[in-house]
């Protein structure tokens, strides 16, 4: 038996909600943007991990330094907890995502596996139980704890990270009819250092600017009001410190704003951007800008997608 599972690219931050609020995406027509981890019964009597797809490359060459190994460990450390027995599998990572490209890709090879992991137990650990997993392993990699990636990219949507940690995170409604581009310029940009350009205060002005567009972005979701809501896209915690990391950022966004998109930013640590659109005419124009003007090395992409409501999911 094969089980075959796909994760998506998400937003993490949407620019209003720094390490809360995350949103997974996947392009239009039936492109796939995310990792795929394959598993099957060992072959031999020890389990392993091979690598395909275009970015394994970018990988550590010791596939037990992959989060996907540490991802097998951490499961069957899990399932002896719960007195279950460990089977041998062959595990194998298509890497279509390109790394430090703040899609979300560590996320999607973390999530993939962890929900393969589970698929093939016939399901040991619920969604709980995974997240909690998904989060450690996530931290694990970018030094912190954050689930913005994680989350939308295991269950799909909009997630809004809350402060009950038995529940971790909420879905919130998203505009359908919206259309996001997600720009990669073809260039890497390591999760910790971005973190690392951050300050370690702010002033009450950006404590209360950071409260209110989040507060005000998360009611126009309820309302289903995006023009409040996307007026609200903006960040005080994280782009200000950013940008100047991001060649060609500030006047990409500038061009942006004033050429129709209704809000647009950092995707998680950048160097991606996501533009938000509210028709596919004006997503195909800033579409073109971008793919002319923000790319900066052959693996660049432009994909126009939207929000992607499945999540994780088999695939065959
Ligand atoms: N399967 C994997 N996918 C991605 N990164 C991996 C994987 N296994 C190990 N790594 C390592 O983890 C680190 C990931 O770094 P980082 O968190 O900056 O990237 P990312 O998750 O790709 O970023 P982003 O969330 O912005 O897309 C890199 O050093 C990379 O070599
Ligand atoms: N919220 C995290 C996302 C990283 O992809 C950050 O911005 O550092």
């Amino acid at each position: 038996m094969t089980i075959k599972v796909f994760a998506p690219a998400s937003i993490g931050n949407v620019s209003v909600g720094f390490d809360v609020l995350g949103m997974a995406v996947t392009p239009v027509g039936d492109q796939l943007l995310g990792d795929i981890v394959e598993i099957s019964a060992a072959v031999t009597d020890v389990s392993t991990l091979s690598l395909s797809g275009e970015f394994a490359n970018k990988l550590p060459g010791d596939p037990k330094d992959n989060i996907v190994w540490h991802c097998l460990e951490l499961f069957n450390k899990e399932l002896i907890n719960s007195t279950k027995s460990v089977q041998p599998v062959d595990l194998v990572l298509e890497k279509k995502m390109p790394v430090g490209s703040g899609l979300g890709s560590s996320a999607c090879s973390v999530v993939a596996a962890l929900v393969a992991l589970n698929e093939y137990y016939q399901k040991p650990f619920n969604d709980s139980d995974l997240l909690f997993m998904m989060g450690k392993m996530e931290a694990q990699i970018s030094g912190s704890l954050h689930y913005d990636n994680v989350a939308p990219c295991f269950l799909g949507g909009m997630q809004l990270m809350v402060t009950d940690t038995q529940v971790i995170t909420r879905s919130l409604p998203t505009f359908d009819d919206y259309y996001w581009i997600m720009a990669y310029p073809g260039i890497e940009m390591s999760t910790k250092e971005a973190r690392d350009a951050l300050p370690k205060q702010y002033s009450r002005q950006d404590l209360i600017s950071y409260g209110q567009t989040l507060a005000t972005f998360i009611d126009a979701c309820y309302r289903n009001d995006p023009k409040q809501a996307f007026a609200n896209v903006v960040d005080v915690v994280a782009e200000p410190y950013r940008q100047s990391l991001l060649p060609k950022f500030i006047e990409t966004k500038q061009y942006l704003l004033a050429n129709g998109a209704s809000a647009a930013g950092i995707s998680g640590s950048g160097p991606t951007v996501f533009v938000v659109c509210e028709n596919k005419e004006i997503a195909e124009q800033l579409s073109n800008y971008l793919t002319e003007n923000y790319l900066q090395s052959p693996t660049g992409f432009v994909h126009i997608c939207k929000a992607d409501t499945q999540g994780a999911r088999l695939v065959s």
